[in-house]
């Protein structure tokens, strides 16, 4: 079951968005659809809504050809960013209003609407009207309405963008255990990597209309496929940085690392910032830009050959020597034990995943 979409093909006005596009969703998962504004997230969800013409294809939800069905037809339920609630009406009466319609007897429309404005924390709002609500009280109730239904599958688009920093934490919580309680196969819109990976069973990497890979958080984590999603994934995410291979060795200016493998030619190099650490001298030469205390680490801002990196190191490691560097120094980056990537740089395609040994960092007295 679940949702299969085949050789879709949407474009406005003659600019292709989504081309020969196949993607199955498994029922019950809590799949995310990830990618930067304008990759086609929304125009790929409203597709499967029914909100947009399509030009070919076809869209099944629980082995049911939707193609061709209206929007209310499809057995969905949808929580966009912006949606209306009804303004003469309270939050009870905008929530329960479609059980209301399909006749639910009061006592379960009562315990249903009690139970959802209790898990999103709204539930001492029920008698007021939405002018009285805060915006992100009011997506909430949104979010009631919808989650209240019995539908197949939820459709969301950015749901919590409304919402303040704690309050979207929280509410990633709430919505994993809904999904958890319900078991329904969620399809969530985001463009924001820690969303996705906390809320995921798998996510997609949308660019340009185009699938750049599909795996669960892990997978994208620690396999990702290309340059693309591991500079997605990850809070910060993959270094990438342009070397050399000559012989099994990869080359950075003037600093090389040994790999078991015979490669040659131009690549690029990923390395998490978390396995980045600062050296003496025996390290790769950056650019100095700033740091940032993050309270457990400090993050180090630099730049080599024009490229941004980042190095998050634990604070007992740097913080009796970081204040002394200024913008423009030269810094020596060095490895810790870890996973290396190395891409294609034509293509960005993964070549190998290197387990690298590392070496210490250089004990500085100061
Ligand atoms: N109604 C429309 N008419 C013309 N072009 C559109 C329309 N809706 C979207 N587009 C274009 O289609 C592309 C994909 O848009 P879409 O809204 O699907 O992206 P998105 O990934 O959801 O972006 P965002 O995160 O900003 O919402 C964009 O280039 C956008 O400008």
């Amino acid at each position: 079951m679940g949702i299969d979409i085949e050789d879709l093909n949407v474009s406005y006005g003659g600019n292709e968005i989504l081309k020969n596009f196949n993607l199955r969703i498994n029922d019950g998962e809590f799949f995310v659809i990830l990618g930067s504004s304008g990759s086609g997230k929304t125009t790929l969800l409203r597709s499967i809504a029914g909100l947009i013409p399509i030009d070919s294809g076809k869209i099944y939800i629980d082995g049911n050809d939707v193609t061709d069905l209206y929007p209310s037809d499809r057995n969905i339920s949808m929580i966009f960013q912006n949606f209306a609630l009804y303004p003469h009406m309270t939050v009870f009466d905008n929530i329960s209003l479609n059980l209301k319609i399909r006749h639910v007897p009061k006592d379960e429309i009562k315990k249903m609407v009690n139970d959802v404005t209790e898990m999103l924390h709204i539930k001492q709002h029920l008698k007021k009207y939405p002018r009285q609500l805060s915006g992100g009280e009011q997506q909430r109730v949104g979010m009631a309405r919808a989650m209240i239904r019995n539908p197949s599958v939820f459709l969301m688009d950015e749901p919590l963008s409304n919402l303040d920093a704690k309050l979207r934490r929280e509410m990633l919580g709430e919505l994993r255990s809904f999904h958890e309680k319900i078991k329904k196969t969620i399809v969530y819109v985001c463009h924001d990597q820690d969303e996705a990976m906390a809320l995921a069973d798998r996510i997609l990497v949308l660019n340009q209309g185009n699938i750049m890979q599909i795996g669960t958080p892990d997978d994208l984590y620690e396999h990702p496929l290309n340059v693309f999603v591991a500079g997605f994934i990850g809070n910060p995410p993959m270094n990438i940085i342009k070397c050399e291979m000559e012989n099994s060795r990869l080359i950075i200016e003037d600093f090389s690392i040994d790999i078991d493998d015979d490669l040659n030619g131009h690549a690029y190099l990923g390395i998490r910032p978390e396995i980045l650490g600062l050296s003496e001298k025996h390290g790769i030469p950056a650019a100095f830009d700033y740091y940032i205390n993050s309270g457990l680490n400090i993050e180090v801002h630099a730049t080599i050959d024009d490229s941004p990196v980042r190095a998050v190191i634990p604070k007992e490691e740097v913080q009796s020597y970081i204040k002394d560097f200024k913008n423009g120094d030269t810094i020596y980056l060095s490895i810790k034990p870890g996973k290396l990537y190395v891409f294609n740089a034509d293509s960005g395609s993964i070549i190998r995943e290197v387990e690298y040994g590392g070496f210490k960092n250089v004990e500085r007295s100061n």
